[in-house]
């Protein structure tokens, strides 16, 4: 399955990358390996085969030891301050028609559904992968303070989003330029569309997408890669 045959026009693959990884204190999170592959060859290897081009950005300084082993479908670019920057760039760096963008963050994508979100996004021009809420929530204060339950939060209806998310190009672009001159501060790109008033498809995500951001995820990500290396998901 190519992206081409379910979308006209080009589809590129842009990986943000650029990240400090802060909270899992090993350096550039992008590039911590499980199981001798770091967390962007996995996202790499995932988008790849779906798409006419990858472009990833990598923090300043950092594309040297990618291109030592070039490969003519990926390309490596600086990336911004926030993830909202490294994107921008990212889209600047491309001619796609459709962008589909990835956190490298989330290792563990499988080709279905990347498959759901590109059917999706040929409807609707912007789609997310996103799963329904399951816990219980409610407010409480800034986390590991100590916190005591507040208000109840109804679940229904609520959505924790994931990546990939898939845009017409041209779209994204424009939400991202009003973002930026209306100085809006995002965590996403699907979250900028429906500010513009755009229309975004929820396709149904998967717990093994879940984003690597803390020690704590550590071990659920190592005991996972064994599996998904040994079998991964169609
Ligand atoms: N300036 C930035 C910040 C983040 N990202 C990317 O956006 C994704 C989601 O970000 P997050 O999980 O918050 O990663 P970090 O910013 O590295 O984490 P931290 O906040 O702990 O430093 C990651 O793939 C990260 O590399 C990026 O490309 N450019
Ligand atoms: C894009 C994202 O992964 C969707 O859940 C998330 O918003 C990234 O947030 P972060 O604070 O940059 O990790």
């Amino acid at each position: 399955m190519s992206g081409a045959c379910l979308l006209a026009g080009t589809v590129a693959a842009l990986i943000p990358a650029a990240g400090a990884g802060t909270r899992l204190g090993h350096g550039p999170k992008a590039l911590y390996t499980l199981a001798g592959r770091t967390l962007l060859e996995r996202s790499i290897g995932a988008l790849r085969p779906h798409v006419d081009e990858v472009v990833v950005a990598l923090p300043e300084g950092r594309g040297d030891e990618f291109q030592a082993a070039p490969d003519p479908q990926v390309r490596f670019i600086a990336g911004g301050e926030t993830r909202q920057l490294s994107v921008r760039r990212l889209l600047h760096a491309t001619t796609a028609d459709y962008v589909l963008i990835h956190d490298a963050a989330r290792p563990f994508l499988g080709a279905r559904i990347i498959h759901d979100l590109l059917e999706a996004v040929a409807e609707t021009g912007a789609a997310t992968v996103a799963r329904p809420v399951a816990d219980t929530l409610v407010r409480g204060g800034a986390a590991g303070t100590g916190s005591l339950w507040g208000e109840l939060v109804a679940r229904e209806g609520l959505w924790a989003v994931q990546t990939p998310q898939a845009f017409r190009r041209e779209l994204l672009l424009a939400a991202h330029d009003r973002a930026h001159a209306e100085g809006h501060a995002a965590t996403d790109d699907a979250g900028l569309i429906a500010r513009s008033g755009g229309q975004v498809r929820l396709v149904r995500g998967d717990a093994r997408l879940f984003k690597i951001t803390t020690p704590d995820d550590l071990p659920l990500a190592q005991a996972l890669a064994a599996v998904w290396d040994a079998e991964p998901d169609a």
